[in-house]
């Protein structure tokens, strides 16, 4: 049956309230394979194992996460082809190592790829304190693989940075962990193609999959390590697209341009993961 674009782009999902404090932020900080050298006290900040821990600003992408919402058969998307296509944030202050957040996500456009290409889903999520204060604002792209073809537009669509022609300035690697998405999945996105041997199989692929938000925060402590010097007060914003799956245990590297161009690559395989990637520092910092 094919999606009705119009009960999509006004789906409502609710507004999440969430209390985060050390151990949220802790927990996150490990599920992106941060702490990974116990004797780098400036990774370490963002596990707070000296003093109180620090914010990793990818943690905007799971704050006050509405979960796996278009698993619900209402809004007739085919769950199981869904994928993250692309993802962006923008800090517009630094985020607390604790507090109390609201979380708005809405569905902001839907394009049509075509019969057996699928569609793009746009989402935007506003993150902001007990004042009204906004700290971030996060885009999403969902693909979805199985639902192209509904008679929908099929523009505008976002066009993705395009990476310099010449070799990279700088490289950082981080492994990651067999075990990786279940330790990330409590972050607030249990779907079970990062989980579950037989979903995974039934969406064609050969195992489980790392959660897109896991790579990305991968990258994202990249760019806090090569680019920020471990300051997260000068991060600013990162868009990147997901240009292929990563397997959990996969070394991640993420190879940086010295005017925030990133992508990364899946070492083991050669595959670039993430590409099309722009950091930009906070402005004046
Ligand atoms: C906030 C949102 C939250 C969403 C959460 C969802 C739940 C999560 O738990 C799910 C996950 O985390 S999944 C894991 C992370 N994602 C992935 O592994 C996907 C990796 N990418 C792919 O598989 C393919 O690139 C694929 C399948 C994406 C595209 O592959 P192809 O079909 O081969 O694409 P191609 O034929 O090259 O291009 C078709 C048209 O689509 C555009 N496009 C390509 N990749 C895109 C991408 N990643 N995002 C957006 N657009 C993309 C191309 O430009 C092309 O457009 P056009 O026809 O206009 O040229």
């Amino acid at each position: 049956m094919p999606i009705d674009p119009d009960h999509l782009l006004t789906y409502a999902i609710p507004p999440v309230t969430q209390d985060y404090g050390p151990a949220d932020i802790a927990l996150y900080a490990l599920s992106i394979g941060m702490g990974q050298d116990p004797m780098d006290l400036r990774r370490l900040a963002y596990l707070g194992a000296a003093g109180e821990a620090r914010a990793m600003p990818s943690i905007a992408t799971v704050l006050g996460h509405p979960g796996f919402w278009l698993a619900d058969p209402a809004t007739g998307v085919d769950a199981l082809k869904v994928v993250h296509g692309e993802q962006g944030m923008t800090l517009h202050r630094p985020l607390p190592p604790r507090g109390r957040i609201t979380a708005r996500t809405r569905v902001t456009g839907l394009i049509d790829k075509g019969p057996g290409r699928g569609a793009l889903l746009y989402s935007e999520k506003t993150i902001a304190n007990e004042n009204d204060a906004v700290l971030a604002t996060c885009r999403g792209t969902t693909f979805l693989r199985g639902d192209g073809g509904f008679g929908g537009a099929s523009e505008p669509v976002r066009a993705p940075h395009q990476l310099p022609d010449r070799a990279p300035d700088h490289v950082f690697d981080t492994p990651t962990r067999p075990e990786q998405a279940l330790l990330y999945r409590w972050n607030g996105d249990p779907n079970p193609l990062h989980l579950d041997p037989a979903v995974a199989a039934r969406a064609g692929f050969p195992r489980p999959i790392l959660h897109g938000l896991c790579s990305y925060g991968c990258a994202a402590h990249a760019l806090l390590a090569v680019l920020c010097d471990y300051d997260d007060s000068r991060f600013g914003a990162m868009d990147a697209r997901f240009t292929a799956h990563v397997f959990p245990g996969e070394t991640l590297r993420t190879e940086i341009w010295a005017d925030g161009s990133f992508r990364t690559r899946a070492v083991e395989r050669d595959v670039i993961v993430i590409g099309n990637g722009l950091f930009q520092h906070r402005e004046g910092s």
